[in-house]
């Protein structure tokens, strides 16, 4: 039998075998997770207050009786790849604990990361990468359209369970990177009055800033199907609008998880906009997104950086940029300067002014 030629041996062969293996079958850590975050593993073993066994927490769900084995098969996986611990509780006895990981997993924390993890492997989502292929050869700005015929948005508009699901994980995001935006980013908010955070989504980015910064308004903008209906306050309200159209005027611009969602021809406009709003030109846009850099990094922070951008360029036509990249973008959109401050995890603050 002839080996392939760049396997030269027979541990090789293996070696080779076992990762692809290894990569076919990656989906699985995904869809254990769903499942647990479905099933509400995190919450049960919460509830229980101490490490929980098997067979309690088998009663905790309301498994059905024949599939504890299953229950115990989906815990090794998912306790392998440390979402959970495993402890002894006696001499033979073993239950399962939280993690740090797993913390962040439950439902009604308000950190809460369930809901996000639910609309990345949700079906709508997941089903688009099927369509990855087909979407190289036709003429499709992204799979997502591929598959739906529309893009992510005008889908939202007419699906309202996925709307739901999309926006309240968003919702979740923007209170954890919006606590620690307000405590890390002090200096960015000096001398602001009003802002605008462009495709803010339910707003919660805006609540954490003008809970912080009380002398300070916030207006958010977003599409119909996010903001109407929303019930403003004090300090914050909504506009829904287009912001390829208009963006109210304020003292700076704030985009959260957005230009990585555009290509740089749609960015460019984007920026323009937010550029005239700025009170004629002259405030700041803070720019929350992830600084590629996969030199620097380590393994798996580069490998979640390219899942990310594969996951834009899937569902939105959009990537994740390298600071040569957005340095490109501010220059082509006439800014003049820009100052990037790491914020928590992948991802940075962009100031960048005119
Ligand atoms: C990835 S979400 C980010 C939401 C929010 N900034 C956050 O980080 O939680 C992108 C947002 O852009 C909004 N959006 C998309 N197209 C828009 C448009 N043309 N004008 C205004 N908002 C838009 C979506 O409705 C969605 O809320
Ligand atoms: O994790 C995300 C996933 C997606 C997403 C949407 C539709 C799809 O079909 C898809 O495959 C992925 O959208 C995001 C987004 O728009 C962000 O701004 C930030 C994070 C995400």
């Amino acid at each position: 039998m002839a080996f392939p030629s760049a396997v030269d041996s027979s541990q090789e062969l293996l070696n080779a075998q076992s990762h692809v293996w290894n990569l076919t079958f990656s989906f699985i850590n995904s869809m254990c997770l769903k499942s647990a975050l479905q099933l509400g593993i995190p919450d049960a073993i919460h509830k229980h207050n101490k490490p929980i066994t098997l067979s309690e927490l088998a009663d905790a769900l309301s498994i059905t009786k024949s599939k504890s084995h299953a229950l115990f098969r989906l815990m090794r996986v998912l306790v392998h790849s440390k979402i959970f611990d495993k402890v002894k509780t006696g001499e033979e006895e073993e239950a399962y604990a939280l993690t740090g990981t797993s913390r962040l997993l439950l439902r009604d924390e308000p950190l809460s990361f369930a809901h996000f993890a639910l609309t990345t492997t949700d079906r709508v989502a997941v089903d688009t990468y099927h369509c990855m292929t087909e979407w190289f050869r036709d003429e499709c700005p992204t799979p997502f359209e591929t598959k739906y015929g529309r893009d992510v948005w005008e889908f939202g508009a007419d699906d309202g369970k996925w709307n739901q699901l999309f926006n309240k994980g968003m919702t979740r995001d923007s209170e954890l990177v919006g606590s620690i935006f307000v405590r890390e980013c002090k200096h960015v908010f000096e001398g602001l009055e009003i802002v605008v955070d462009v495709a803010g989504g339910s707003g919660a980015l805006a609540k954490a800033i003008t809970a912080a910064f009380p002398g300070l308004r916030c207006v958010v903008l977003d599409l119909p199907q996010v903001v109407d209906g929303l019930q403003g306050s004090e300090n914050v309200s909504f506009v829904s609008g287009d912001m390829f159209k208009f963006v109210p005027p304020a003292d700076a611009v704030i985009l959260k998880w957005i230009l990585h969602d555009w290509s740089d021809e749609d960015c460019l406009k984007i920026l323009e906009k937010c550029k005239e709003a700025t009170v004629g030109g002259s405030g700041k846009v803070i720019i929350l997104d992830m600084v590629v850099d996969c030199e620097k990094q380590e393994h798996k922070a580069i490998e979640t950086q390219l899942f990310f951008d594969m996951a834009m360029m899937v569902g939105h036509g959009g990537k994740e940029r390298t600071e040569k990249e957005w340095a490109n973008l501010f220059s082509k959109a006439g800014f003049q300067n820009y100052n990037i401050t790491p914020l928590l995890g992948l991802r940075s603050v962009i100031e960048v002014f005119p």
